[in-house]
């Protein structure tokens, strides 16, 4: 252990280092706050510092305060120690709130001095650890965008990283909002690829009829309405990532083409019978049960383990509750930088029923709701919202048969009880749902948006 010793009278000063050195310490002497400090300056470009600075509390018309912020000021990993007059405990209790690890009051025995040196030695060392881990964390969110540090998302960091920069397929799964076209992004962004598109697909956005020309490209010609030439979005993501988000929606016909590309890396654009070479990491995600659509037989097994060479599961914010106060801070910052607002400070009431509520919209509905507060400020709109009954089956069947009442009705609620419905009839299933109301994918994702469902 390398001990700076800083202490203006010198018996003192070589008695205390006499013990340490005793006791297998290295030992750099200074005689003053500015002999130390320029000690501190050498040894730093030495890249050797010091582990513990054991500083006496009076130096000259100095005080070994001005040596600890000095060393805390410019963030200087080390122990500090401080030593004080017999009884003058102001003066510790003012080198602890400052950021002193342990203080001695004087005459101290040895044993005292080197129990001091190895808790301060200790606390150094914990702070080394806790920066390069919080230094881990920080690049980790930095590059991935996906909040939270809960454990079962630190696995989910691991294995992004573990498997980005292969080009392993992965199978995303996971609840509607838990991230996971963000985690798709991740994998891409550190990637050998991230210079390179990526292509995102919503399977289940495309009409089918359009659907093989969207993924695979056409020729001028190859059917009504085709006059130019089409690009597929797996040819534009040659060299890049395609990420087929939905994976469940593709049509059956359209999962034999996906397998043929997977299996041997050629498209052939509708209308054609060229054969394309394309390297494309493919990516794909889902909020089905593919087994269970592989038993109806909706989903091609095959093509199932084909896509499903690494799982990742997205938790839902159900299972990762201790990040909701981090999330919290996130979207509310992000949402006054965005609208260049200040919100209301956010009551502990309301910050308990944020951490309790069942969160089925996971981490989009959070998103969507703080947003909503940092643009209105509204607290007790966002209470109510918070404290509003779920829907329930029973109130969905007791919906059937509604007619408007004589005093009048709440639009928004009506919408918002026709989509639900919607979504049960279809067993959550977005395409259908949207073709039960007669609407357009975009256009039904865009109301289910608008009420979190
Ligand atoms: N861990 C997270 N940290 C920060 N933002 C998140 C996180 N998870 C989700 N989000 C945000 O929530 C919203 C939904 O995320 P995303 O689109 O990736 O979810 P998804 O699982 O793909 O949803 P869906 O299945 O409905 O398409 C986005 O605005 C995204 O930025």
């Amino acid at each position: 252990m390398h001990i700076l010793l800083v202490e203006d009278e010198q018996d003192q000063r070589e008695l205390v280092a006499g013990i340490l050195e005793a006791n297998e310490m290295k030992v750099t002497q200074a005689d003053s706050v500015e002999s130390a400090i320029v000690t501190l300056k050498n040894l730093v470009d030495k890249n050797t510092l010091p582990d513990v600075i054991f500083s006496d509390w009076k130096l000259g018309t100095l005080t070994g305060i001005s040596l600890l912020e000095y060393v805390r000021n410019n963030s200087l990993n080390v122990g500090f120690v401080v030593a004080t007059a017999y009884g003058s405990v102001k003066h510790a209790i003012e080198a602890i709130e400052k950021g002193a690890d342990d203080y001695l009051s004087k005459p101290f025995q040895s044993q005292e001095l080197l129990l001091a040196i190895s808790k301060a030695n200790t606390a150094k060392s914990l702070k080394a650890q806790n920066q390069s881990l919080e230094k881990q964390l920080t690049e980790q969110q930095n590059m991935v965008d996906l909040v939270g540090n809960a454990p079962c998302m630190q696995q989910v960091y691991e294995r992004i990283k573990r498997v980005s920069n292969t080009n392993a397929t992965v199978m995303i799964s996971g609840e509607s909002g838990t991230g996971k076209e963000l985690a798709a992004r991740a994998l891409h962004q550190l990637s050998g690829r991230k210079n390179n598109s990526f292509i995102a697909i919503n399977c289940g956005a495309i009409p089918e009829s359009l659907a093989e020309a969207e993924l695979f490209g056409a020729e001028k010609g190859a059917f009504t309405g085709a006059i130019t030439q089409k690009i597929g979005k797996i040819e534009a993501a040659h060299q890049g990532t395609l990420f087929l988000d939905e994976i469940g929606e593709l049509p059956i016909l359209l999962q034999a083409k996906l397998l043929r590309f997977l299996q041997e890396g050629v498209i052939t654009r509708l209308g054609s019978n060229d054969e394309i070479q394309v390297d494309a990491r493919v990516i794909a995600a889902t909020h089905r049960d593919i087994p269970s659509q592989i038993s109806k037989q909706e989903f091609r097994e095959d093509l199932y383990y084909r896509l499903n060479v690494v799982p990742l599961r997205m938790p839902s914010l159900k299972e990762r509750p201790e990040d909701i106060p981090k999330l919290i801070l996130h979207f509310t910052k992000k949402f006054e930088n965005e609208y260049g607002s200040q919100s209301a400070k956010l009551s502990a009431s309301t910050k308990k029923l944020l951490l309790d509520h069942n969160w089925p919209g996971n981490v989009r509905e959070l998103s969507n709701k703080l947003e909503r507060f940092v643009l209105l400020g509204d607290e007790q709109e966002l209470i109510k919202d918070l404290t509003a009954p779920a829907m329930t089956e029973q109130a969905n069947e007791d919906f059937e048969g509604f007619n408007i009442p004589d005093e009048g009705m709440n639009w928004d609620d009506f919408e918002k009880q026709v989509l639900q419905q919607a979504l049960l009839k279809t067993k959550n299933n977005k395409t259908k749902a949207a073709k039960l109301l007669g609407m357009g994918y975009k256009q039904f994702l865009y109301r289910i948006e608008k009420f979190e469902l």
